[in-house]
């Protein structure tokens, strides 16, 4: 057990579309946020499944198939298993099919799920009571969508999580006033020109940990983490920095989340800077202006935002506090 050299193999693009499985309802409610569960009507997702093992060894070196699960198996149990998930989310649904393989197929050491959810939103339709929210017809999303990682690996004690996080990609967000970026180095290198207040344009994947794996699953409702109140929390956060830069907004999302979520141990950002470049600085009697799309190259930030963090910006609040009363 515990394969050390980089070996597996899987099946990649596996679409899962589950229709009816159970509702997630009872999240904890947050300020930032409207969204209050899934009905789950239709729970998609594409999926990517790694199988890893030292048996698997002999497969790559003398082609000895005798091990080995074909990949065109491997969809298959992961799409007969959609139909046996009691559960509500993707996290436990990853957990469900990892251990399931492993009792299996008792050669695997470790499987690995990873999946992007594939959203689906609700659609107004004329009823004869009116308009108002079909429970059949759903719009293919074109936006952010939530994604996971589950790894489960075989113990001495039976199976273990080894490996999960939780997220949200490619959230899309444009601020047209409030966001500024100046008083960077300015030396032989500088062309770019100080911004007082810039149409500031990111794409964002934000992905978080818990302390305890088991409330990835949803099973209790009010301890998992929904990627809408996630993104929500992004949106509001936002709305309401005056924010100098990338860097400081994500920090200050990233502590938003660790504070309304304590059961989350750390937040990572991945951000992409798309500014929109301005065209037309003053319209005659309006305070619009015209952009375009910025050219590459884009400019990026990664940060973890970790429960340390959240401790010492607490610390320095309570001791600022304590200062202006004295
Ligand atoms: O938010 C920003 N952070 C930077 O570090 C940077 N650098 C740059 O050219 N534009 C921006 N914007």
């Amino acid at each position: 057990m515990g394969t050390t050299r980089t070996m597996y193999y899987g099946k990649g693009d596996v679409y899962v579309f589950r229709t009816y499985a159970q509702p997630l309802y009872g999240v904890k409610e947050i300020p930032e946020s409207g969204f209050t569960g899934r009905n789950n009507v239709i729970f998609g997702m594409n999926a990517n499944i790694s199988l890893k093992g030292d048996a698997f060894l002999t497969s790559f070196t003398k082609g000895d198939n005798s091990l080995v699960v074909a990949t065109d198996s491997m969809k298959n149990f992961m799409l007969q298993h959609a139909g046996q998930y009691e559960g509500s989310t993707m996290e436990g649904f990853l957990t469900f099919v990892c251990e399931r393989f492993l009792e299996t197929y008792s050669h695997i050491d470790a499987v690995e799920i990873k999946c992007d959810e594939i959203t689906f939103d609700s659609v107004q339709v004329a009823k004869e009571s009116g308009l108002s929210e079909s429970e059949l017809v759903y719009r293919r999303s074109r936006n952010e969508y939530g994604i996971t990682t589950v790894e489960v690996a075989r113990t001495e004690n039976g199976t273990e999580i080894i490996k999960q996080s939780s997220g949200i990609s490619d959230l899309q967000l444009i601020k047209v006033s409030g966001s500024s970026f100046y008083g960077y180095i300015q030396d032989e290198y500088t062309t770019l020109p100080e911004a007082k207040d810039r149409p500031l344009f990111i794409y964002l994947n934000i992905a978080w940990r818990y302390n305890d794996v088991t409330d990835a699953m949803g099973i209790d409702p009010l301890r998992y983490v929904a990627a809408e109140q996630v993104r929500d929390i992004a949106q509001s956060v936002f709305h309401q920095l005056e924010n100098r830069s990338i860097q400081q907004l994500i920090y200050q999302i990233g502590l938003r989340i660790l504070e309304r979520f304590p059961q989350l141990a750390d937040v990572e950002f991945e951000s992409n800077n798309r500014t929109w470049e301005t065209i037309v600085e003053m319209i005659p009697k309006s305070k619009g202006q015209v952009f375009t799309e910025p050219r590459p190259p884009y400019g990026f930030q990664k940060l973890i935002v970790t429960r340390e963090d959240l401790k010492k910006e607490r610390n320095a609040a309570a001791n600022a506090a304590y200062t202006t009363k004295v």
